[in-house]
């Protein structure tokens, strides 16, 4: 093609532009063909909380390959300054059609510089809750993964965005009351399979999305990483998983999508301890291919049948956002498309890097590339806060722990509870806070309940007053009711110790409550039988929840056995749960409760009744509903009948309380 060549001088006849050709390329992808002041714009459509990002489009041209180029027909595109570029008219070889973005970066430019002007800017929002994503779109052999990830010598995106989201976490852990934990995971589409790299030798993966449009991968090896070495300890040998392979074009060429998640999660110090999801997607796509010169046949025709599917779908999903009118935009027409759905028209910062080959046999590749980039540049994103707030635990083994650590009166064990103990007056950590709530004296709980009340909105506030109001009154009644099993207690154990006049060692030792059931000579001790203890709602920490559960037995239908004053027996049938202090019952549900909406995998399995199956179930669950409200919900998981779910409350409260 030497006539382009002959007409590089074209190039510099930018103003003969065939305004036709513009007309008719404008018509057949739209206006945006010349689109203007590409900066990101940011407005605020219906509160100052929600502002829009347009997608970030940048365009990078490979260096010209001579040697690739077997005809020596030269370049076709080029650049004009930092934002415009222009390529060779195919109709009309005198002129050229040019094109305006966010960024042009020329072939000369370095790894750092695409880095530091297209990539860098959007990092900080991940700090703050909010979602990024990075992804490099192009023909094959354009240089994505170069872009990506680079070589040793020139680190690509993908080693810079990690080291800086290591520095800005670093340069704000000392000044902002925050703690910050960073984890990546690390996939790719290859045939429409989405397939673990830090688990190699994984299956196909699902994906689901929960109703607040998060996309989730259930299953998917999430590793929290400490430092850019950690990463790398990961990130290298997971790459080396992906799958590439020779073809014409490129002699590694991606086989498959890949894209790398590192999640930044942080956590206020203090109440309400707050806590933020930011999320960034690193993604290096598969190059779009023409077959006839890649000379691919068998298996790697097949993969790139499926690569160019998923990138037509991708190529429509942006068609249907930008015209705005789609009823339903093709999002799960594809995974690719599926997983870049917060990306694309969701509520990520997106960038989308465009890399292209200046060799003229890329030339209607680079073309179509060009009009995919100024397509997209239309999509605008809402990018939000993921925010959830801590709720109070009472975390019962905690409790139980303590307790036993200050009963053994050990070294270690005072040495630790002093070191706690100065912790939580400082009330710097999280579990300082926690431990505080696993004391729920009721003053205790009546402040928590206040702080969150006046941490809430107005109408939240007016709820919550509401729930402090009740929260009194129970334990009023609470109150009252123990002073009068007390006081009849203490009656019983009068008339029996006279009665019998012997003296035995009561079944469950109790060092502290009035009440100490004793055995009669007659029987032998029956460590199944039931002694109903008093509630203990108010007066008792939950520190003290051993000597709670030393009087407290519990079998299956058991029947309690109450000596009324008056010495003639009552026997009844109660349930299981009327048989248990009323608060460790509380505390066990909410123990359950938490375990079921924040335990992993092995937490979950630590449950009763929960195996591998369900415990991934629960997860699956959670991840597309969000937390489960009330442990009643758990039946809305797969395969929990309401006869499991009580047969699983059992084990679990009286394994709880039993423990
Ligand atoms: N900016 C650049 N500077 C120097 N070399 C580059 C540049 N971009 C790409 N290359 C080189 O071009 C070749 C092809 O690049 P790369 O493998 O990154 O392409 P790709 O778009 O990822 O292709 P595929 O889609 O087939 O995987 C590589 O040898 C790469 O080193």
């Amino acid at each position: 093609m030497r006539r382009f060549r002959s007409q590089r001088s074209s190039f510099e006849k930018c103003s003969l532009v065939n305004k036709e050709v513009v007309r008719e390329l404008a018509d057949n992808i739209g206006p945006s063909f010349f689109g203007i002041a590409n900066m990101a714009q940011r407005v605020a459509p219906d509160g100052a909380n929600k502002k829009t990002s347009r997608v970030r489009v940048a365009v990078r041209l490979r260096p010209y390959m001579g040697k690739q180029d077997e005809k020596g027909e030269g370049p076709c595109v080029r650049g004009l300054d930092s934002q415009n570029l222009e390529i060779i008219n195919w109709r009309n070889a005198m002129e050229t059609v040019k094109y305006h973005f966010d960024v042009f970066h020329d072939e000369k430019t370095t790894q750092q510089e695409v880095f530091v002007s297209s990539v860098k800017p959007i990092l900080p929002h991940i700090l703050n809750g909010q979602n990024a994503s990075v992804f490099a779109y192009g023909p094959t052999g354009a240089g994505k993964t170069h872009t990506m990830l680079g070589s040793s010598e020139q680190l690509g995106v993908i080693p810079h965005a990690v080291q800086e989201v290591f520095s800005l976490v670093k340069a704000k852990d000392v000044e902002d009351g925050w703690d910050y934990s960073i984890g990546m995971s690390y996939l790719e589409i290859y045939n429409e399979k989405v397939l673990d790299l830090l688990s190699p030798g994984s299956q196909d993966l699902s994906i689901r999305e929960d109703k607040d449009k998060n996309i989730l991968i259930p299953g998917l090896t999430h590793t929290t990483i400490s430092s850019f070495s950690d990463f790398e300890k990961h990130f290298i040998p997971a790459s080396l998983n992906r799958t590439t392979a020779s073809t014409k074009l490129n002699h590694r060429s991606s086989r498959s999508h890949a894209i790398l998640l590192i999640k930044v999660v942080r956590t206020q110090r203090t109440f309400p301890h707050r806590q933020q999801t930011g999320k960034l997607y690193l993604v290096d796509l598969a190059g779009s291919e023409d077959n006839r010169r890649t000379g691919n046949q068998g298996i790697r025709l097949k993969e790139s049948g499926a690569i160019n599917l998923s990138l037509f779908t991708l190529s429509k999903v942006v068609d249907s956002l930008n015209s705005g009118t789609a009823i339903r935009v093709p999002y799960r027409d594809s995974k690719l498309t599926r997983l870049l759905q917060d990306s694309l028209g969701g509520s990520a910062h997106s960038v989308m890097i465009t890399n292209i080959a200046p060799e003229y046999k890329y030339y209607f590749d680079t073309f179509n590339a060009l009009n995919f980039a100024a397509k997209s540049k239309l999509i605008v994103n809402k990018p939000f806060t993921r925010e959830t707030v801590a709720v109070p635990v009472l975390p019962v083994k905690r409790a139980r722990e303590d307790h036993e650590a200050r009963g053994s009166g050990s070294e270690p064990h005072k040495k630790k509870q002093k070191e706690e103990k100065k912790i939580e007056q400082d009330g710097s950590s999280p579990s300082a806070h926690f431990d505080r709530l696993a004391e729920p004296s009721v003053m205790d709980r009546l402040i928590a309940l206040e702080k969150l009340m006046t941490s809430c909105q107005n109408k939240d506030g007016f709820d919550m007053l509401r729930d402090v109001a009740q929260s009194r009154k129970e334990i009023q009644e609470l109150k009252k009711r123990q002073r009068e099993f007390e006081s009849k207690a203490m009656l019983l154990s009068q008339l029996a110790g006279e009665k019998l006049n012997v003296k035995e060692e009561p079944v469950f030792k109790n060092n502290s409550g009035p009440l100490q059931r004793k055995q009669t000579g007659a029987t032998k001790p029956n460590k199944q039988q039931a002694v109903v203890q008093p509630l203990q709602v108010s007066s008792q920490p939950l520190q003290q929840l051993s000597v709670v559960k030393q009087s407290v037995c519990i079998k299956k239908k058991l029947s309690v056995h109450v000596e009324p004053p008056d010495g003639k027996e009552n026997t009844k049938e109660e349930s299981w749960e009327s048989r248990l202090n009323t608060s460790m019952l509380e505390q066990s549900r909410e123990k359950i409760l938490h375990i079921l909406n924040n335990g992993s995998l092995k937490e979950l399995k630590g449950l009763q009744q929960i195996g591998d199956k369900k415990a991934k179930l629960i997860l699956g669950w959670r991840e597309l509903n969000g937390h489960f409200r009330k442990l009643e919900d758990l039946v809305k998981v797969e395969g929990m009948t309401e006869k499991r779910f009580t047969s699983f409350m059992k084990a679990n409260i009286l394994s709880a309380v039993g423990n």
